[in-house]
């Protein structure tokens, strides 16, 4: 999550999270490129540990060396989770999203654009989301569809949690490139109504509509 948008108080959403932090805006870019370079390498590990075929014995040595990688890293540690960020600018950092967050290997990661009326993103998932054979989990989905169609219910402005999400599984979604896409098609009071896709070179693929509500006293939000 990057952008100008307001921030709730921990008190107002009741599921903490929110830390504002004195952090100047270029030290979180440089920050964030560091983390995302070593998320990088992560993610290629995941993929390269679903398919490798080394022997039992280069198992265990890797294992070990990893191990000790991560004893290196835990050195120096968060006390919970990273939850969202934000300085005096409005530059929020949420690194351990599941979905885009810049520290985390499990996330694809979901780069959302946000154009006037449509959020959209183009995704590669490769071994690591897969559900049936050659196709991607159908819980994958539901979770990019989430995150996008939760940003479009956001607007860059507020914060807007998911309250409903209804998915049509039209055929299987195979996994490579995808494209998503989320508008908001209406609103009433605190609910947003949000329409979400997944689409391969084939069109359409998966097809969501959810009910996003705005927490009781978070900001409206004043604009991007
Ligand atoms: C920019 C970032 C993008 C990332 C997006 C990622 C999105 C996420 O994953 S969010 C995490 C998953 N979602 C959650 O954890 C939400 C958990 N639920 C909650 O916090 C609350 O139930 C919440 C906020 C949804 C609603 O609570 P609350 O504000 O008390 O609702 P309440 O006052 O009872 O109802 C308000 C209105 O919403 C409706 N409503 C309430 N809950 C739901 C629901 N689950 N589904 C549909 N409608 C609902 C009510 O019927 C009511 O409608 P009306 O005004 O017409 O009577």
């Amino acid at each position: 999550m990057t952008g100008r948008r307001s921030f709730p108080e921990e008190s107002a959403v009741g599921v903490g999270g929110f830390v504002r932090e004195d952090t100047p805006t270029a030290e979180v870019d440089r920050r964030e490129a560091v983390m995302a370079s070593l998320t990088g390498t992560v993610r290629e590990l995941i993929d390269a540990t679903i398919r490798t075929t080394v022997d039992d014995d280069e198992v265990h040595r890797i294992r070990d060396g990893l191990a000790a990688l991560v004893a290196r890293l835990r050195t120096a540690q968060l006390p919970g989770p990273a939850g969202i960020r934000y300085n005096a600018e409005l530059r929020s950092w949420n690194w351990g999203n599941a979905v885009m967050g810049a520290a985390n290997a499990i996330a694809p990661p979901l780069r959302v654009q946000h154009d006037s009326s449509v959020c959209h993103a183009d995704v590669v998932l490769g071994a690591a989301y897969e559900g049936p054979p050659g196709l991607v989990h159908g819980g994958v989905s539901a979770m990019l569809l989430d995150h996008i169609m939760g940003e479009a219910a956001s607007a860059m402005r507020r914060t807007a949690f998911t309250g409903t999400l209804t998915m049509r599984y039209r055929r299987g979604t195979p996994l490579g490139p995808l494209h998503l896409e989320a508008s908001i098609v209406r609103e009433e009071g605190r609910k947003i109504f949000v329409a979400g896709s997944i689409s391969d070179a084939g069109g359409a693929t998966v097809e969501a509509d959810g009910v996003f509500i705005q927490p009781v006293g978070t900001p409206a939000g004043g604009g991007r």
